[in-house]
């Protein structure tokens, strides 16, 4: 599970993050839906441990981030905003550069590398340099890299940008699998079907803070909407900086 608790961060005169707080539970799938600038990406760098929070912790499976970053990232596939690939390298050696700094080595890095580079189905793909590589080609070496250490949860930050309707497909079934495999799964979107089509739970930020929480069911029920985005509209006030 992954715990976010009253987080706050200020850049300069900018507050980020106002007292955040949501949980994520583990075989579902939670959306972090917002509108551009409220805060989605900061949430999730503080949880993967690359910013310091100025206030309130976030937890994944009980070890502090930002007290232990390493220790918290054990635990984590990570996809994140932006995923700079090694152009130089072969898919498999880039997925294999991920499976050792988590630790894996031997022939169960070596299994481990084929078996998620069987399950994104890239196996044309797998000794091939990354340079060149089409968005959706890109996405699935990302994944790789997320998935390689079977980790219990997986983060990703407006994971379908970009892609084609294709590769967006591919998205969602393996996250759909890891869900049934129990892996808590977060993720930002600022594209309201991909979270209505994915999520069990929808936590809707703005301003740094969170607007409303729920399954897209209760929130239309809240709100007395039919549609997600309607419900959406009308608990921020506005669908500027939202996609359908
Ligand atoms: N490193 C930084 N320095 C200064 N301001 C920052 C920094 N990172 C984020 N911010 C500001 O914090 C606020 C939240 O940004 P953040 O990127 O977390 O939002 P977001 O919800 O992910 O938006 P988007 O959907 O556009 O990616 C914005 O006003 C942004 O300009």
């Amino acid at each position: 599970m992954i715990n976010v608790d009253k987080l706050s961060k200020t850049f300069k005169s900018v507050q980020a993050l106002n007292a955040l707080s949501f949980q994520a539970k583990d075989g579902e799938i939670t959306g972090l839906l917002g509108p551009n600038g409220a805060g989605k990406t900061t949430c999730l760098r503080i949880i993967y441990g690359l910013l310091q929070a100025d206030e309130g912790k976030a937890e994944i499976e009980g070890v502090d981030a930002n007290v232990n970053p390493m220790g918290a990232r054990k635990n984590l596939g990570i996809f994140p905003d932006k995923f700079g690939l090694y152009e130089r390298l072969t898919v498999r050696e880039q997925v294999a550069y991920f499976a050792e700094l988590h630790g894996l080595s031997g022939s169960a890095q070596k299994e481990a590398v084929s078996q998620v580079i069987k399950k994104l189905d890239i196996e044309e793909l797998a000794d091939r340099r990354t340079g060149g590589f089409s968005q959706g080609q890109r996405m699935k070496v990302a994944l790789a890299q997320a998935l390689v250490h079977s980790p219990k949860h997986l983060i990703l930050d407006e994971p379908s940008r970009g892609l084609d309707v294709m590769s967006t497909r591919i998205l969602r079934d393996v996250l759909r699998e890891q869900r049934a495999q129990g892996t808590c799964i977060l993720f930002s979107s600022h594209v309201m079907q991909e979270v209505a089509a994915l999520c069990d739970r929808v936590v809707v930020m703005a301003s740094g803070k969170v607007a409303a929480e729920g399954t897209p069911e209760e929130l239309c029920q809240m709100t007395g909407e039919e549609q997600l985005e309607d419900a959406f509209v009308k608990i921020i006030g506005t669908d500027e900086g939202i996609a359908a």
